[in-house]
C-alpha cells in the first residue's frame, strides 16, 4: 500500500473542507484495458463536495484499477478524469486529495513520529505533527520503528499519512483491511468528521457492513462497469428482490415450494424455508393457495450483502 501526499509547495484553495459547490470527481466514459482485461469499463460518474462514497464489488471488478486513475497513477485509455475541474495531477500538486492504496510499502528504518513528520513536511497545507497522530490515533507507538509495527497499526499510520494535511478529498482503497473492531470504529468515527467538515470521502471496502453504515452514496462496480449508484436503501431496492421466510408443519413438498412463483432463491432446512422473491406477494399468495399453513411468516428487505450478490450476478446473467 502506498501513500500519496502533495509533494508542491503551491497551495492554492481553501485550507480544510473544500468550500466548493462544484464537482470533486469526474469520470466521463472512463475505458482502461490490460492487454484482453477491460478493468474499466466506459465509466461515467461525478461526486460532490461532502459526500462519503462507497466503491463496492467483487474481486477484480475494477475498484483498484478505478482509484489509479482517479489518481492519475495510470492514463486512461479513453475519455476523461477531472478532478477538481482540473487534472488528476495538477489537483494532487495542489495538496487537495490524500489517498491510502493498496499496494507498496511504508519507509521501515524510520520512526512512526519521523515518518509522519516527513509526510507533513511534505504537505502544503499541513496539520501539526501531535495533530495527525492524535487523530490517527497513534501517539503511542510514536517511538516506535515502521518496521515492528502490526498490520493494523501500519493501516494507521498510513491514515496518519493520508490526513497530514488539509485535504479535499480523501481516497481510501479497503482502508480498515487488518484492523480490529475497536480501531475499525476509530477508523470510521474520524472519517465522518472528516465528512462532516465538508470534505469528500471515496472509499473500496469488501465490507458491505461499512458500506452500509457509513457511506450516504454506493457505487457497484462490476467488471468495470457500474451497476448501481445511489443509497444503500436504493441499491436493496434496485435488487428488486425480497426475503420470505417461514416454517411449516406436516409434509413438505419441495418441489412444489421451488416452483412457487417469482423466486430468485430457495433454501429448505428441515421444515424451515428461506426464499428470496422478486414478488413476495406474489410468492405468499401461492404458499396459500397449495392449501399451506406457514408459521412465523416473514417478508423483508434484502440487505445490502443479498442485494450486491443479487445484482451482480444478475449482470453475469446478461453476458
Ligand atoms: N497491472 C495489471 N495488469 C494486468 N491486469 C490487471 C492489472 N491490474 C488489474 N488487472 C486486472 O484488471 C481487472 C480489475 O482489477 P482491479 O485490481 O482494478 O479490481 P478490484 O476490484 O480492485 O479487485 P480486488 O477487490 O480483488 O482488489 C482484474 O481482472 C485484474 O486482474
Amino acid at each position: 500500500m502506498t501513500t500519496t501526499t502533495a509533494a508542491h509547495p503551491a497551495a492554492p484553495g481553501p485550507a480544510g473542507g473544500s468550500g466548493d459547490t462544484g464537482t470533486v470527481v469526474s469520470f466521463q466514459n472512463v475505458t482502461k484495458s490490460y492487454g484482453e482485461v477491460r478493468a474499466v469499463d466506459g465509466l461515467s460518474l461525478a461526486l460532490h463536495p461532502g459526500e462519503t462514497v462507497a466503491l463496492l464489488g467483487p474481486n477484480g471488478a475494477g475498484k483498484s484499477s478505478t482509484l489509479d486513475l482517479l489518481l492519475g497513477l495510470r492514463p486512461a485509455d479513453s475519455g476523461t478524469v477531472s478532478l477538481f475541474g482540473t487534472t488528476p495531477r495538477e489537483a494532487i500538486a495542489s495538496g487537495r486529495v490524500g489517498a491510502m492504496l493498496q499496494s507498496g510499502g511504508l519507509m521501515e528504518e524510520v520512526s512512526v513520529r519521523e515518518l509522519v513528520t516527513l509526510g507533513c513536511a511534505l504537505h502544503p497545507r499541513p496539520y501539526p505533527v501531535d495533530e495527525v497522530l492524535s487523530r490517527a490515533g497513534i501517539e503511542e507507538i510514536a517511538g516506535r520503528l515502521v518496521n515492528k509495527l502490526s498490520g493494523g497499526q501500519e493501516q494507521r499510520v498510513r491514515f496518519a499519512l493520508a490526513t497530514a494535511g488539509h485535504n479535499d478529498l480523501i481516497v481510501l482503497d479497503e482502508p480498515t483491511t487488518g484492523m480490529d473492531v475497536t480501531s475499525r470504529q476509530a477508523f470510521w468515527a474520524t472519517m465522518r468528521e472528516q465528512a462532516a467538515q465538508g470534505r469528500t470521502v471515496l472509499f473500496a471496502t469488501h465490507y458491505l457492513e461499512e458500506a452500509d453504515a457509513i457511506a450516504d452514496r454506493v457505487l457497484v462496480l462490476n467488471k468495470g462497469r457500474l451497476l448501481a449508484d445511489g443509497t444503500a436503501a436504493e441499491i436493496k431496492a434496485k435488487a428488486g428482490a425480497r426475503k420470505v421466510a417461514f416454517d411449516l408443519d406436516g409434509p413438505v413438498d419441495e418441489q412444489a415450494l421451488r416452483a412457487l412463483p417469482g423466486l430468485t432463491a430457495f433454501d429448505l432446512t428441515g421444515r424451515s424455508v428461506r426464499l428470496q422473491s422478486r414478488d413476495a406477494d406474489a410468492t405468499v399468495h401461492a404458499v396459500y393457495a397449495l392449501g399451506l399453513r406457514p408459521r412465523n411468516l416473514e417478508v423483508a428487505g434484502l440487505g445490502l450483502e443479498q442485494a450486491f450478490i443479487a445484482l451482480t450476478e444478475a449482470e453475469e446473467a446478461t453476458r
